[in-house]
This record gives structure tokens, sequence and C-alpha cells, in this order.
């Protein structure tokens, strides 16, 4: 095995132009790796810690830095123990997660490097690279990624019969470019939101109607099915003064929400739900996975923060029946491994996921593969998210 020798950090564009970490990880025998830190914008409550870029550089210079130097990059538990180590806390709000997620998947990378494996190898073992996930393409999409559009973050397109990634990848691309052929004819201008699905300013209700139509003519054309899914956000949504989840002027209290949710389940026979309900209400998210759980997925995103103790209350309240795992919810990828094998053991379908503020870096589509993931979101256009696909597609052509 070979040593860390240098770590380097330092401030980098990402996607809605706000700085973001970057890390660089050299090794003796000359391998290098290279991470860079997503950001969110819907931010879970309980996540850890994402500092301003620049403190956390300069904290992680100071504290992360001299610990990692002469450690094993191969040893990636090893390197994701120094860092919290190097933190002293549980949510990373010394260095910052920003800075730990990019020197993980940084170390990650120069191990692979050395190796001379694709890094999903490295990552998930030789076996692995047979199965690819289904990518999940955010189509439409508002709240907090985008003004004036609808109340859903996301409505994504689902190409569950799709025979091989590369298809799934360009029939999700066609799916976007059918809704704005629908919302042409329909008369409706649409701008585009953080993740580059459409934003356009019509209600929830009429969204799934563009959504619905696209999704068939492109299915017509494709010949595999096409279902989509939804991810609510519905901690957004929700307001604790009132008790209650606020679409504009209307409000539902929280059974009401379970029984607007299982009625979409049915109307559209929605392939996934992402957070349909708020992030502390373990309870409703199970009585909502009882009701429809045994037809569709039902994730926990700022439910579980990709953390394994707030996974364990949800498997322990039947709360979902699958997960989101986004490596800068937790720190490192030694924890986002984790998570995935608890929700393995117990049955829950693993999603891999991009955050709305993102940059060039492919992590995750090997992480993806790594972990034999049933699905990945990572939108469906745009430099930062074909990235991810693009890299996906390489994986299953072995030219990675
Ligand atoms: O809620 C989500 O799932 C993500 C990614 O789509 O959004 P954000 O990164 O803003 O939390
Ligand atoms: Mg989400």
């Amino acid at each position: 095995m070979t040593r860390i020798t240098r770590v380097s950090l330092r401030r980098v564009l990402d996607s809605r132009g706000n700085p973001t970490v970057e890390a660089d990880v050299l090794t003796e025998s000359g391998g290098f790796g290279r991470g860079a830190a997503p950001s969110g914008a819907s931010t879970g409550e309980y996540e850890a810690i994402e500092l301003p870029a620049s403190e956390s550089i300069a904290k992680a210079r100071e504290h992360a830095v001299p610990r990692l130097e002469g450690q094993y990059a191969g040893d990636q538990r090893a390197v994701d123990a120094a860092l919290r180590a190097a933190d002293g806390t549980d949510d990373f709000s010394n260095i910052g997660a920003n800075s730990a997620v990019a020197i993980s998947m940084a170390a990650a990378k120069a191990a692979a490097d050395v190796l001379g494996a694709p890094l999903y190898q490295h990552l998930g073992g030789a076996f692995r690279g047979e199965n690819f996930p289904i990518p999940l393409g955010n189509v439409v999409g508002g709240g907090e990624h985008a003004k004036e559009a609808t109340h859903i973050q996301e409505f994504l397109s689902a190409p569950v019969g799709a025979p091989s990634v590369s298809e799934a990848v360009f029939a999700n691309a066609a799916v976007h470019a059918a809704v704005a052929d629908v919302l042409d004819e329909r008369g409706v201008p649409a701008a585009k939101g953080d993740e580059g699905a459409w934003a356009p300013p019509i209600s929830d209700a009429e969204a799934f109607e563009v959504v619905e139509e696209a999704v068939a003519r492109v299915e017509d054309d494709v010949g595999f099915e096409i279902r989509f899914g939804l991810d609510m956000a519905a901690a957004e949504l929700y307001d604790d003064d009132r008790e209650a989840y606020v679409y504009g002027d209307e409000t539902k209290s929280a059974g009401e929400q379970i029984e607007y949710v299982a009625g979409l389940v049915d109307e559209y026979d929605l392939a996934y739900v992402e957070d349909p309900l708020d992030e502390n209400d373990y309870a409703a998210f199970a009585e909502l996975t009882d009701r429809v759980g045994d037809r569709t997925l039902i994730c926990g995103d700022d439910l579980f923060v990709t953390n394994v103790e707030r996974l364990r209350e949800g498997i322990e309240t039947d709360a979902a029946n699958s997960i989101l795992i986004k490596p800068n919810q937790i720190g490192t990828l030694s924890d986002a491994f984790d998570a995935v094998e608890l929700a393995a053991r117990n049955g829950y379908e693993t999603i891999i996921s991009h955050r709305s503020g993102e940059t060039e870096d492919t992590t995750i589509a090997h992480l993806a593969v790594a972990t034999d993931a049933g699905f990945i979101k990572t939108g469906t256009v745009g430099g930062e998210r074909t990235a991810k696909l693009n890299e996906l597609v390489r994986i299953a052509d072995d030219a990675v």
C-alpha cells in the first residue's frame, strides 16, 4: 500500500457559481486523486455541516491535512477515521463536511489510481460492474430549486424497462425534451431550475399532466417502460407553527398529505416518492409506507440524511423502504457505505444521489455501481449532471 504524501485544497466554482472545496491527494508512488464537494439547497435539518469554502479549507489545512499525510491511501476506513478524529464532532462542524467529503473522495481515487483499477472496482470489489443503476432524471421542478414554479421539488423520469444504462440515460433526456414540447404546445414559457429541470410557472396538478404526457410520448418511441416519480422535499413545505404542509394558499394536515400522496401513487402509478412527509415525522412516513410501500419506493432523504442512526430508527418504525445516499450529508465515503450496508441488510433499496449544487466530479457514478444501487439520481441535462451520466455509460462500456 502506498502512503499519502500530499493533500491540497482549493476553492472552485460549483454549478450555482458558489465557491466549493476541491481536494487533490497525491501518494508516494505517484497515485493521484481529485474530489470536489457538492452542495444542497433543500438541506435536511440533520445533515453534516457545510462551512463557507474558505473557512472549511483553512480549518482542514490546520487540523486534517497533517493527520492524513502518512496514511495509507487505500485504507479508506483509516483515511475517513483520520478525518473524523481531526474534526472531533459528530457533524463535521469543525472542519466542514465539504472539505471532509472532498478529501475522502480524492483519497479513494488516488488509491484506485495506484491500483490501476476503476474507482467502482476499488470501492466495490472485483465482481462489481455487472449491474447498473436506473437513472432517475429530474425533468420538471420547483420548490427550493426554482422560484415561481411547482411546489413539488422534482418530477423524475424513471426508465424502469430500459435494456441498458445508455438507453435509460437517453430516454430521460428525451423525456426532458418532450416536456419542453408539451409546455410549448400549452403556451407555457419555462426557465430551468438549479438541476437543469424545466421550472414552469404551473400548478402541481398541471405538471402531473405535462410529465405524464411527455413520458407516454417517449415510451411509445423507445418501446420500453418508463414511469415517473417525485421528490416532494416535504420538509420544505411543512410549517412547524401551523403544523401543516403549505401549498401556496392551501394547507394540508399530515393525514391529508398521506391521503394526497397515496392518491398520486395510484393515479400516476408512481415508481418512486422521496420525502413525501416532514423529516421529523417517522410515524406519518410509516403510515404511508404501510399503504403504498408494496407498489412504490418510499424514500427517505432529509428523513435519513445518510445517517445510520436515523436509518436505524426508520427500520425499527417501518418508516420507508428506501434511502437516498448523499456522501456530503454525512461527510465520508465510509459513513455512506455503512448506510448502504445497513439498508441492504434490511431490505431497503438504495438510491445514490447528486446535490442541487454540483461540480464535474463523477464519484457518485462509481459509488452507485460499487454498491450495486438500484437507482442513481443525478439529473438529466447540464454539464455537471451529464458528467455523472456519461461516466456511467463509460463504466458500462468498460471504458474508465
Ligand atoms: O433534495 C434533494 O434530493 C437534492 C438533490 O436533488 O436537492 P438538494 O441538493 O438541494 O438537497
Ligand atoms: Mg431530496
